[in-house]
């Protein structure tokens, strides 16, 4: 292959040649630490666009940070990166964005790479506490639960797939008591934060064209994703916008990027505020404490740690947390806000006692791994350096794939209501099975050396495509506990999946979809048939039938990494509500809560939007209450 750096010196084109020959050794060897590696600084060389530099946001020192801000927001993540931004366009007000993760590097821009990133400084590494009923296909019977640790949070290291929800959602959220949350009085927020580009959806009363949040469909399409689309109609079902007037159908998935690369919330918000004065952003800064007079009930700032010394930071106004789902309950806990009896369990002092705080967590629980075996009549073979050049030198190519989502679709189990357009499983169309790259399988979702063996050794890198059906309404409810009062040991996470029979039973409806789509004259032109190779542990039931899934469903259990409602918004009367519709903390004063962790219940499709919508209205919210003063 000619390799053409984009600047003609010989020392530069040096580097690159070596480069390359880094990146191909780390191939033939199945290294995915040296190809990454190697990509980075290929990157570096030669996609000036995604290294950004005159954008990137300016971190404060130390030393320059003021003893005192009017804001202090604790977590630059979907949320954080959105308050930063609208909250510092009042230019009398000072705001202080504290993160404990570092700016995003240049891998995460590309889109194909997602699951890459797991595992990888980027990423907090979660575990879910072991089970005997869910993810038993797992080391140690826990699932990964990744969780973004850089600007930008999870936009950084999710799958990029743009999804709202469904109106219900927020209209539920609205008669639970949360005024102003209802699907017509959040519609604007979703329309505010969103630039679409997508020419058949910019004149649409649903998408907005104006705002920082870049929407497109992803650059590269694979050959398999036209054959879904029309097996759904095969199905019985439609083309729509699932984010406009109807979402029970399959589409061609929107999603959160600019030029065909991940659109984070950092490189949406962030980067276009780097010359802001009033706004001080400060990575590597571990929040320990949110600090609270005991007597008056008010916080009054926050203790953060870096590289080993504690600073003080106080919040004239007010200190808002957007830590995320897992991390804005613990930071809570460690500050005396909870259960009284978890909190005198773990040796903290209570000031509050919050016993909503780290319940209720709900996440969209799914089935991984299922696996049909295709002979596609269009040309499958690739090869990654070739896509590597394509995605340097052509800016396009399959590295721009959007992960996971040729197509998404939403469709209604039994258990929901047809007629009212309120799907209760979601879809992802891929168009390639976890039996390509087993280091990347096996480092991202936990399983088993001897399970992975059993699925997959007799077809590694055959033609296959897989579908990851989620729950969106799940009924089992789970929680976030301390194991201990230091924040550096991370929480126990307990998602209680499959804990009401109803989610189990919805996700052996979808995989028997599944199969029945497999079925189709359009996916039998590609010969689709599902693969035989059976859980051992499973291998006595009928296969394939509605035992055999239920039973597979406990040990394939995929989390979909959608962790929400873990500080749950709700009137006072409601004593596990942790924020009011004002997202401030009940009991507490100068703290709102702003993130995942405030949905009442999770909304039917992926989160991030959501989560951005959340911050948008917050910050009007927050503008609101201080007058502007
Ligand atoms: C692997 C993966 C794939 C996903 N795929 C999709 C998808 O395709 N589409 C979609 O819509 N959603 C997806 N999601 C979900 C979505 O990205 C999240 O719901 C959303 O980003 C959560 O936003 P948040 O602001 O609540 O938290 P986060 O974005 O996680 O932000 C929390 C921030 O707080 C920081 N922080 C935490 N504790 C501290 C502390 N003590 N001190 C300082 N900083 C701290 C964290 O480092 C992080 O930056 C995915 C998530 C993951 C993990």
């Amino acid at each position: 292959m000619e390799i053409v750096p984009e600047r003609n010196t010989s020392v530069s084109q040096l580097i690159v040649q070596w480069a390359y020959t880094g990146i191909r050794f780390a191939l033939s060897n199945g290294t995915m630490i040296g190809f990454l590696t190697f990509l980075e600084l290929l990157i570096v060389l030669r996609r000036p666009d995604i290294v950004d530099k005159d954008n990137r946001v300016r971190i404060v020192s130390v030393e320059e940070m003021l003893g005192s801000y009017d804001f202090v927001i604790i977590g630059g993540g979907s949320a954080g990166a959105v308050l930063a931004n609208r909250l510092s366009e009042n230019s009398n007000w000072t705001i202080l964005l504290l993160e404990a993760g570092n700016d995003e590097g240049v891998i995460s821009d590309v889109p194909s790479l997602a699951l890459y990133l797991q595992h990888t400084e980027v990423d907090w590494g979660f575990k879910i506490e072991n089970s005997s009923t869910y993810c038993k296909g797992m080391v140690n019977n826990q699932c990964n639960w990744p969780r973004g640790k850089a600007l930008g949070g999870s936009s950084v290291i999710n799958y990029l797939i743009y999804v709202r929800g469904n109106r219900k959602d927020y209209d539920q959220w609205e008669e639970l008591g949360n005024s102003g949350w209802g699907y017509d009085a959040v519609l604007p927020y979703f329309k505010k934060a969103e630039n679409v580009s997508i020419p058949e959806l910019r004149a649409s009363p649903y998408h907005g064209t104006t705002g920082y949040l870049t929407v497109e469909r992803g650059r590269y399409k694979h050959p398999i994703a036209s054959y879904f689309l029309n097996a759904s109609f095969e199905m019985g079902y439609s083309e729509v916008d699932v984010n406009g007037e109807t979402q029970t159908g399959f589409m061609y998935p929107q999603a959160t990027v600019r030029n065909g690369l991940r659109c984070s919330s950092a490189k949406a918000y962030l980067r276009f505020t780097a010359g802001r004065e009033n706004l001080h952003v400060r990575t590597g800064a571990l929040v320990t404490k949110i600090l609270v007079n005991e007597t008056t009930k008010t916080a009054y700032g926050v203790e953060f740690v870096r590289e080993n010394m504690t600073y003080t930071v106080r919040a004239k106004k007010e200190v808002i947390l957007s830590a995320g789902t897992i991390q804005s309950p613990q930071l809570l806990m460690l500050s005396g806000i909870g259960p009284k009896e978890h909190l005198e369990e773990v040796g903290i002092r209570v000031i509050l006692d919050s016993p909503g705080v780290g319940k209720n967590l709900q996440d969209h629980v799914g089935i991984g791994g299922l696996t049909y075996l295709i002979d596609p009549p269009y040309d499958s073979s690739t090869s990654t350096l070739s896509e590597v050049e394509q995605f340097l030198a052509e800016r396009n190519g399959s590295l721009y794939d959007i992960s996971f989502g040729e197509v998404i679709g939403f469709t209604n189990s039994r258990y929901a209501n047809s007629s009212l357009d309120f799907p209760d499983l979601q879809y992802f169309l891929w168009s390639s099975a976890f039996n390509g790259n087993s280091e990347l399988t096996k480092n991202a979702f936990g399983l088993k050396d001897d399970l992975y063996e059993t699925l997959y050794s007799n077809i590694i890198n055959k033609d296959a495509y897989s579908i990851i059906p989620f729950i969106l309404h799940p009924k089992s409810r789970g929680y976030i506990k301390l194991r201990d009062n230091n924040i550096v040991h991370h929480p126990l996470i307990v998602p209680n999946y499959f804990d009401n029979p109803q989610d189990l039973e919805i996700l052996a409806e979808a995989a028997d979809f599944i199969y029945n789509f497999s079925l189709t004259s359009t996916m039998q032109k590609l010969n689709a048939s599902v693969s035989s190779n059976l859980i051992p542990d499973c291998a006595h039931l009928e296969f394939p039938s509605r035992d055999y899934w239920r039973c597979y469903a406990r040990f394939y259990t995929l989390t979909i990494y959608h962790a929400t409602s873990t500080c749950k918004m709700g009137s006072e009367n409601d004593e596990m509500a942790v924020v009011n519709q004002r997202l401030k903390v009940h009991g507490i004063n100068g703290l709102r809560v702003v993130d995942a962790s405030i949905m009442p219940n999770i909304v039917s499709g992926n989160t991030n939007a959501p989560v951005i919508m959340i911050a948008e209205k917050a910050a009007d919210l927050i503008k609101e209450d201080w007058n502007g003063h």
